[in-house]
């Protein structure tokens, strides 16, 4: 998002004046999710955030903007801004535009129906036991490393097979982490400055770019059953170039193992912080393990833990900002937002208003339960919306239900530290200072 002055701007629209030359940079930077928060409180629907970058607080204006009018808005060049190829972030489906979006999302949508989540919550129930059994009463455990390595595991065997050595996997993992440090902030240096993390970044990419590269040849790419994504991808219409498909392997790499880490992690907080709530997830995992064998059967017995989930991805939804830039003038709640303006939505902020949340603030997973609440839909996005909606969401959801569930019945976790966990608004919202000590029930 950029936040520093610069030329365009919508007229009459409010928002904090900030400084002469650097805009509201450094409120942005210091405390992302309260100077959103606040910008939403006191200037309401569309906020100027900078001359050049507007907030849309309104549920309706942001279904407008992800729905209806994603056609009128560029991803491509909001996304690249944040950091181009040669800082590691690829170049794919996630940050393509237009028909060349349509035709590599097309090529992947089919392998990501029923059949891989399926998949999915048989391998979960394999990877879950691998990570629980390291696990021993009373001893601390950094719970955002022991997830991230089961949430990386699971995102390369379901998408790629069992084609990763264990020293691929922790390359990928290494390579990764430097690039979700990324931060949202609008100040990118100038690709050519060597900062220690893009020279990380490149020592890493030349031995991933390998690995993704011999993938394509490997005979997983050429089984749908045991690599339904590489193979759509490989075998795909049209046929990717050698470049296009290390990016777009990256790329899922990339979306689906810190979110769904994230996510694991901050439910598990919420359920130490709640253990009347935990105490009942207990209960429904317990009955539904020994009643369903490892399977979408067993993700529909466990509704509460269900709810659970999502009441997490309210409050801590690990992507909590969505940028766009506008690709024409528009209107939106009674102001004209002039094209080329960078347009963000934050589920941080939508997820947590109180003028459509009841006790916005509270973990209240019974909310999820029968019809749901009764909230506009552009209030609750953890996933996106419309088009562009989250590829991976049902796969992410059945993992991180699945994950939840399998922890609980077996522990209950006690916070190390609790006064030091807090959000860490990076690419994802990371839980940071989660050590706990995992005790029997
Ligand atoms: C809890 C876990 C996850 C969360 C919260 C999440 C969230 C999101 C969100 C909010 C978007 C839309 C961004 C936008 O509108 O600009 C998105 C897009 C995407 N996600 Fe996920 N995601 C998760 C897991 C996954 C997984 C497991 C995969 C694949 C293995 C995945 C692959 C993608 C891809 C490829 C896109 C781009 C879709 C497109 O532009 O057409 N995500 N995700």
């Amino acid at each position: 998002m950029t936040t520093a002055a610069s030329p365009s701007a919508g007229t009459g629209i409010p928002g904090p004046g900030g400084d002469k030359y650097l805009g509201n940079l450094h409120a942005f930077s210091t405390d992302p999710l309260g100077f959103l928060t606040e910008c939403s409180r006191t200037y309401g629907d569309v906020v100027r955030l900078g001359a050049n970058n507007v907030l849309l607080t309104s549920p309706g204006d942001v279904e407008r903007m992800l729905v209806d009018r994603n056609a009128k808005f560029s991803k491509a060049s909001a996304d690249t801004r944040r950091g181009s190829r040669r800082q590691g972030f690829p170049l794919s489906t996630m940050n393509s535009d237009g028909a060349t979006w349509q035709a590599k999302r097309h090529r992947m949508q089919p392998a990501f129906g029923r059949k891989l989540s399926t998949k999915a919550a048989e391998i979960v129930a394999d990877q879950g036991e691998r990570m629980l059994a390291g696990w021993r009463p009373g001893t601390p455990r950094d719970l955002q490393d022991d997830v991230s390595v089961l949430t990386l595991r699971l995102v390369t065997s379901l998408m790629f097979g069992d084609e990763f050595s264990e020293e691929d996997t922790a390359e990928i993992a290494r390579l990764v982490a430097p690039i979700m440090d990324l931060s949202t902030s609008p100040v990118l240096l100038p690709e050519w400055v060597p900062t220690p993390r893009k020279l990380r970044i490149r020592r890493s990419m030349a031995r991933v770019d390998r690995t993704l590269r011999a993938l394509a040849a490997s005979p997983a790419a050429a089984d749908p059953d045991r690599a339904p994504v590489l193979h759509a991808l490989v075998h795909g219409d049209p046929p990717p170039t050698p470049d296009e498909l290390r990016d777009e392997l990256a790329t899922l790499i990339m979306a689906g193992f810190e979110t769904t880490n994230d996510a694991v992690v901050w439910t598990s907080v919420l359920l130490a912080r709640h253990p009347e709530i935990a105490e009942r997830v207990r209960a429904e995992a317990e009955a539904a393990f020994a009643a369903t064998p490892a399977g979408l059967a067993r993700m529909e017995a466990l509704p509460y833990t269900n709810a659970v989930v999502r009441e997490s991805l309210r409050l801590y939804s690990p992507v909590w900002l969505t940028s766009r830039d506008a690709m024409e003038d528009m209107e939106f709640s009674g102001h004209i937002v002039p094209a080329g303006t960078t347009v963000t939505v934050s589920q941080w902020v939508a997820h947590r208003d109180p003028r459509h949340w009841e006790d916005a603030e509270e973990f209240r997973p019974e909310r999820w339960l029968g019809k749901g609440p009764s909230v506009p839909r552009g209030s609750y996005f953890p996933f996106g919306l419309g088009p562009r909606v989250c590829i991976g969401a049902a796969v992410a959801t059945t993992e991180t239900v699945h994950i939840v569930a399998d922890i609980w019945r077996r522990f209950r976790l006690d916070l190390v530290h609790p006064e030091r966990i807090r959000p860490r608004p990076a690419l994802a919202l990371q839980p940071m200072g989660v050590e706990v000590v995992p005790r029997r029930w």
